[in-house]
């Protein structure tokens, strides 16, 4: 049974965590926060987040798993890594500076980051990679699609996506986020499109199209207690790992 602490525990994923800890014997959760007021979730009380680093200490967490903005994320795996707990990372959307400053923190402690908890989105990154390499020349276009609450484009899910295509198929170079008025596609481009609309939970596409086909791989998210599941996954996993960055794959691999 691990300790669990769970950030941005009023939103719509570290609700979601805790949900899904209630629901599961291997984890406790001794510690949510929440930086605007919020009712209990599942019976578990929400503390104010301007005092995580006392709680944190008070409870004595193993891991704490963190939904949250990048901002936010920055400062609690800067309070872990001073408390020497572990971080589990679900949060999007960091610049470089706020990924240098997780990598300070993995100095410190474990440190596991993925864009997306879904063991689905793991099996299609590895299908990504086989079908772009199977396929040279081919034209590639991401497409994501999600709520109308989503702050950061293109999703993290589509941003990793786009890494392992590249990494991949080393030509191409560029991408090219959306398209207006006159602008055939480029050699090198790959096309990014991301969609915001209702209650959508999260969808992935890749389109793969050249010599008279076309393949589309595809992940329709159709609840985040995927993701809830996946970052409690996670969080076992981590816990009592050395200092380091670690992502999903060493969970799904393991
Ligand atoms: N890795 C994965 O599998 C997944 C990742 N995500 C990512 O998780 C993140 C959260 O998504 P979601 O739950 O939908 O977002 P919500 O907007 O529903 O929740 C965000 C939470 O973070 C808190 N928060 C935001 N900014 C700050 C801040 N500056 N200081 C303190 N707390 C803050 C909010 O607190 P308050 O209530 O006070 O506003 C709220 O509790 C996003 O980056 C999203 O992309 C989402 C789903 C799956
Ligand atoms: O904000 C979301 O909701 C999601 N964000 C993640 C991302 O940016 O990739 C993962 C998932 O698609 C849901």
């Amino acid at each position: 049974m691990i300790r669990l602490a769970v950030t941005g525990a009023g939103g719509r994923m570290g609700r979601e965590v805790v949900e899904a800890a209630d629901g599961r014997d291997d984890v406790e959760v001794v510690l949510a926060v929440n930086r605007s007021d919020c009712d209990p979730v599942a019976g578990v009380a929400v503390d104010d987040a301007a005092d995580f680093p006392t709680l944190l200490a008070d409870r004595d967490p193993d891991v704490v798993v963190d939904f949250t903005g990048p901002e936010s994320s920055v400062e609690y795996v800067a309070a872990c890594a001073e408390a020497g707990v572990a971080a589990v990372v679900g949060t999007t959307g960091f610049d470089p500076e706020g990924e240098a400053a997780l990598d300070d923190a993995a100095e410190e402690i474990p440190l596991l980051k993925a864009a997306n908890f879904a063991r689905g989105v793991a099996a299609l990154r590895q299908a990504v990679r086989e079908a772009v390499g199977a396929l040279p020349g081919y034209d590639i276009e991401v497409t994501e699609t999600h709520h109308n609450g989503k702050r950061d484009a293109p999703s993290g899910t589509a941003n990793s996506i786009l890494d392992d295509v590249e990494d991949v198929r080393s030509e191409l170079t560029h991408r090219t986020h959306g398209r207006e008025g006159e602008q055939p596609r480029e050699e090198g481009e790959i096309g990014v499109h991301a969609r915001r609309a209702g209650d959508v939970t999260g969808e992935h596409e890749v389109l793969v199209a050249g010599n008279h086909e076309l393949l589309e791989l595809t992940h329709r998210a159709e609840s985040r207690g995927v993701f809830a599941e996946g970052a409690l996954d996670a969080a076992m996993w981590t816990t009592g790992r050395d200092a380091g960055r670690y992502d999903f794959f060493d969970v799904i691999n393991s």
